[in-house]
């Protein structure tokens, strides 16, 4: 039977509810992932990623290539086992990180040359190597490797770009070799409507078990980043997942799962906290503001995380001020499950058949008033 079976639950509009199945269990989508880069959420315990509703964990094949290498987390039983998670893991194939983090040295046909970030040695990265990177770290969900232009690029660079990607798509499906893993096509084409449609329709030559769409969240504006998803729902089938990656402003996953998105990944939640701030349905509470330091309230009225439950703002700004490690792990772990919950009402909503008044019940508090 097929290891990643995908049934839709309900629908309400574009929106649906989705039940994935995983060697690792059975997830419901609309899901958003955090972000474990190193094959750790930065500060939290999986335990308690567990309790506040954490269904997939995502991991970096850059980083993990880098340190402690793919064949230490093999030898010692794979993601799962080596970071004490038994959920499903999603790791991306390395591709954008070097962008992103690494000193990218060349990109050719074979794959990409880069300095490492830690030491500046010299690393290779193809379609073959990131699935075999990806094959012995382990995770339920794989990418192939691709190419995310940079933002701006030109048509022209679009093009060849994406031209490029789908024939490391088709190396990254014949280097695949276990059946327990899901290899995941990634759309690309930028912000042009043409050529993201292009791409979109060509990746989906391949038969493959869900589709990302890639290429975006990269530091356009949402004017541009919208059209993109709206139009890359519209091409890819109902029948398989889709997952935006990098997305993880919670108006723009509410946005996103009205246009049929399913899963979600950003280190939004975790970096903001990390930085002092709380999300809360008005948008976001920066606790390094004096204003908090006797405010006797939660993070967030209603809210059922442990933070929410046993500490004040005015703690939570005393810790931050104070720069105990603490504060950063307490906002963490109420923003992951601002955006749990906020997906959880979602499906809920979905289930009902009123995903519009809750988009908009979202919208009128997320932007009706001044904090
Ligand atoms: C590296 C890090 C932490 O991930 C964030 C954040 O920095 C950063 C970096 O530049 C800004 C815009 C400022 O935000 O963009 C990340 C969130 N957007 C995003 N993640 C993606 C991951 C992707 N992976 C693959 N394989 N292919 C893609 O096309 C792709 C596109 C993506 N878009």
């Amino acid at each position: 039977m097929d290891p990643f079976r995908f049934t839709i639950q309900a629908r309400s509009g574009r929106a649906r509810v989705g039940l994935l199945t995983t060697p690792h269990g059975r997830v419901e989508t609309p899901l958003f992932m955090p972000v474990g880069t190193q094959g750790s959420v930065k500060g939290l315990l999986p335990k308690d990623l567990k309790a506040i509703g954490s269904q997939v964990l995502l991991a970096n094949t850059y980083h993990l290539l880098l340190r402690p290498g793919p064949e230490r987390v093999q030898a010692l039983g794979g993601l799962h086992r080596f970071a004490g998670w038994d959920g499903p893991w999603l790791t991306d194939s390395g591709g954008f990180q070097v962008m992103s983090l690494g000193h990218l040295r060349r990109i050719d046909e074979e794959g990409v040359v880069f300095q490492s970030h830690l030491d500046g040695s010299l690393i290779r990265l193809t379609p073959e190597r990131s699935i075999a990177i990806q094959e012995a770290l382990g995770a339920d969900f794989i990418m192939a490797f691709d190419e995310c232009p940079p933002y701006p690029s030109s048509p022209e660079y679009l093009k060849a770009s994406l031209e490029r990607t789908l024939r490391w798509l088709e190396r990254s499906l014949k280097a695949k070799t276990r059946p327990d893993q899901a290899l995941f096509g990634i759309a690309q084409g930028g912000t042009d409507a043409g050529l993201r449609a292009l791409s979109t329709r060509e990746t989906l030559r391949f038969d493959l078990p869900g589709y990302a769409i890639g290429g975006l969240a990269v530091g356009e504006t949402k004017e541009e980043m919208f059209p993109m998803v709206a139009l890359s729902t519209e091409i890819l089938p109902e029948a398989k997942p889709r997952y935006l990656m990098g997305v993880g402003h919670p108006e723009d996953l509410v946005a996103a799962m009205g246009l049929g998105v399913d899963l979600f990944d950003s280190v939004y939640p975790t970096r903001t906290g990390r930085f002092g701030s709380a999300l809360v349905p008005e948008g976001r509470i920066n606790l390094k503001n004096a204003q908090y330091l006797e405010d006797k309230r939660p993070l967030e009225e209603g809210c059922d995380c442990y933070a929410c439950q046993t500490f004040s703002r005015a703690y939570i700004a005393h810790l931050v001020r104070a720069e105990e490690m603490l504060g950063g792990i307490l906002l963490s772990l109420h923003n992951l499950r601002f955006l749990h919950r906020l997906t959880e009402r979602a499906r809920e909503a979905i289930r009902q058949g009123s995903y519009g008044a809750f988009a908009r019940e979202f919208a009128e508090r997320r932007f009706g008033k001044e904090i």
